[in-house]
């Protein structure tokens, strides 16, 4: 090779002394041959010879020229190589990615740097010779779609994807990969730059975990629960099985936060929280859908059962005592179960459905469970009935008024009359309020509606002082809704005044469960309407367990017994006797007593005897229409 090499160069020297030395013979030759010392046959042997040796000579100079270029451009071939190599070491070295060379036809790892081997925690040594696959972390579901990646990968698909490998100490590392083919002597690579991607997923899961979970008791919320009893339902669709659903919602939740504030209310979500997850297990869910109701979402084959021995001991677990700071509290639950396929095929039915049968054991007493029942369901669709009938009867002004007149018991005149409301729904037919006006609280329909009457009883109080039946106050019924509606106050002044009256012609009548569970929350708004010279009254009494402390703390003027303890008062001495009470303790309090319900004239004579201020009832007259009731007022006055 040496000897080529030299020969290479130095040949063409070689060619051209040949040349010369050629011209030398030929000049020398022919001289010869002109002097005659050769002959013409020797002479041309001769210069054959010479031709055929200065030939070679030329031929293996070319030759060797050749050789001596190739040689050159494959030196600097074989730098340019070098230098590239060294190019893409550097740069690849100095990439902050983990960078694997894989062999796309056999997904062998043919390079890395070092970021790959830090990454997973291997040498260069022992990640070369290994199969890409080999290094992803496998796991049923994740498998399947990362098998997918590996092979988009080897398939040179360009693009980024995201898998988790597996490092050398067997933790699983999530990464982002970007890749792209190249060929290098006819093979094909899949170059793949691999991020870390931990603190990105970190970042993602708990947001989804914020977006899934309640804060306070870190259950599933209302976003996930419903997602997860939707693939329930289609699992159980597919395989045949069932669902079960159970609603859960606190009895007293509301008493113990209103009373003593939501620290102490969110200490117990938290603890009634605890025991629920106590008692659920496996493939069962239980998440929080806000406030104090809760849902539990059961798969499998005998879910009935499954979900009745589970609402008994959940049932039996709430009720024991709770120790949240210096407080025992007691609650309860009513839980209302649907179950799929039976009462629904959908997450959205079921639901409802359990939150239907929620309400009916709740009703039924609390503490208790129900599963649905196309009873329950009918009473949902009355419901649902009623409800869009509020909203039409409300735009469409179907309301009516009735008034009945209460009577003073000193004097026998009537001194206020009773707006109660009256609706005949077009298709249920009348619709007494004790079942409207519960929707309408809920619905927060409540709100224009009460606006409606209080509108609607001032103008007609006007229209009958126009008239000239004077002396008469009116009294409406008011929800605690009302109450706490902001505007509520404000409205009522400009109501009332845009009739020409003032606070003193209105009383109001609230419900005495309702003030009494709201108290803190109304009792400012009751002080204001006192203070405007509303007569404020609390209706129903008797039925709410009203302490006399709590009693004396609102600004109230009257009372009114309950008809269900005047019904019997002749011949009940139990209902005769909290008759009594009420109406001594009321005086005792400052306050005026009136008695509802009354029917007979027994009734009046032993109401009047025990001291009652006023009665109302069908004794007097039924609510009736405002015309009636005008006639019935102007003829009961004119005589007293
Ligand atoms: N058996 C019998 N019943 C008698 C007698 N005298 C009166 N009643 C009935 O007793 C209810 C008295 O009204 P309430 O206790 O305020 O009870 C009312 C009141 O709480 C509520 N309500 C009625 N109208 C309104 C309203 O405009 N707004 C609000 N928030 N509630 C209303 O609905 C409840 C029921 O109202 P109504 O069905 O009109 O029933 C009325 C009345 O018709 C009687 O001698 N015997």
């Amino acid at each position: 090779m040496t000897l080529i090499i030299i020969l290479g160069k130095y040949l063409w020297l070689a060619g051209i002394l040949a040349s010369i030395v050629m011209s030398e013979v030929v000049t020398a030759a022919m001289g010869l041959l002109l002097k005659g010392e050769v002959t013409f046959d020797y002479l041309a042997t001769g210069m054959v010879a010479a031709f055929l040796v200065s030939g070679i000579v030329v031929a293996g100079t070319m030759k060797m020229e050749e050789l001596e270029r190739r040689r050159q451009e494959e030196v600097a071939k074989n730098r340019a190589l070098r230098a590239s190599e060294r190019r893409y070491r550097t740069l690849i070295e100095v990439a902050n990615d983990a960078i694997l060379v894989t062999d796309a036809e056999t997904g062998t790892l043919v390079d890395c740097n070092r970021q790959a081997e830090v990454l997973l925690g291997m040498s260069r040594n022992e990640i070369i010779g290994q199969h890409l696959s080999n290094l992803h972390e496998t796991g049923k579901d994740l498998e399947e779609a990362e098998t997918d990646c590996i092979s988009r990968l080897l398939r040179g698909k360009t693009g980024t994807i995201e898998l988790s490998l597996i490092r050398a100490d067997g933790t699983s590392i999530p990464v982002e990969v970007s890749s792209s083919a190249f060929e290098m002597d006819g093979r094909r690579y899949v170059h793949g730059a691999f991020r870390d991607i931990t603190q990105r997923r970190e970042a993602e899961d708990r947001i989804k975990h914020l977006a899934h979970h309640d804060p306070l008791t870190n259950l599933p919320n209302r976003v996930f629960l419903h997602g997860r009893l939707e693939q329930a339902v289609e699992f159980a669709r597919r395989e045949q099985k069932q669902v079960a659903v159970m609603f859960i919602d606190l009895d007293n939740f509301k008493r113990i936060n209103d009373t003593l504030g939501h620290r102490i209310g969110d200490a117990l979500l938290e603890q009634v929280a605890g025991r629920l997850t106590e008692n659920v297990h496996g493939s069962q869910v239980v998440g929080r859908l806000g406030g104090d109701e809760f849902l539990v979402v059961i798969t499998g084959n005998h879910v009935s059962t499954t979900a009745t021995a589970m609402a008994k001991r959940i049932l039996e677990s709430i009720c024991r005592p709770y120790t949240v700071e210096d407080y025992q509290l007691h609650s309860g639950a009513s839980i209302g179960i649907a179950v799929y396929p039976a009462d629904g095929n959908s997450a959205e039915t079921l639901m409802k459905h359990a939150d239907a049968a929620m309400y009916h054991a709740k009703s039924k007493g609390r503490n208790t469970f129900e599963f649905f029942s196309q009873a329950i369901n009918r009473g949902v669709r009355e419901r649902l009935e009623i409800e869009n009938g509020l909203r039409d009867a409300l735009k469409h002004g179907a309301f009516r008024l009735h008034y009945q007149p209460q009577v003073d018991l000193a004097t026998g005149s009537i001194r206020s009359v009773e707006a109660l409301l009256r609706w005949r729904h077009p298709v249920l037919g009348v619709i007494t309020p004790d079942r409207f006006i519960p929707i309408a609280e809920e619905t927060k329909l409540i709100l224009p509606l009460g606006l409606w009457v209080l509108d609607r009883a001032c103008h007609q109080l006007r229209t009958w002082r126009n008239d000239g039946i004077a002396g008469i106050r009116m009294a409406i019924n008011v929800s605690v809704k009302q109450l706490q509606d902001e505007a509520f106050f404000e409205a009522l002044g400009s109501i009332v005044e845009r009739h020409g009256l003032s606070g003193s012609d209105i009383e109001l009548e609230i419900t005495e469960s309702a003030i009494m569970e709201n108290l803190s929350r109304v009792q400012a708004i009751l002080k204001s309407l006192r203070d405007y010279g509303i007569t404020l009254s609390i209706d129903d009494f008797g039925t709410g367990y009203s302490s006399l402390g709590r009693l004396k703390l609102l600004p109230i003027q009257s009372l009114k017994i309950d008809r269900s303890f005047v019904r019997d008062i002749e011949t009940d001495q139990g209902n005769a006797k909290i008759c009594d009470g009420i109406i001594a303790l009321g005086h005792s309090l400052g306050l005026k007593i009136i008695a509802e319900g009354v029917e007979t004239a027994a009734q009046k004579v032993r109401l009047q005897d025990a001291g009652c201020d006023a009665i109302q009832g069908f004794l007097i007259a039924k609510p009736l229409p405002a015309d009636e009731a005008a006639k019935l007022i102007s003829r009961v006055n004119a005589i007293t």
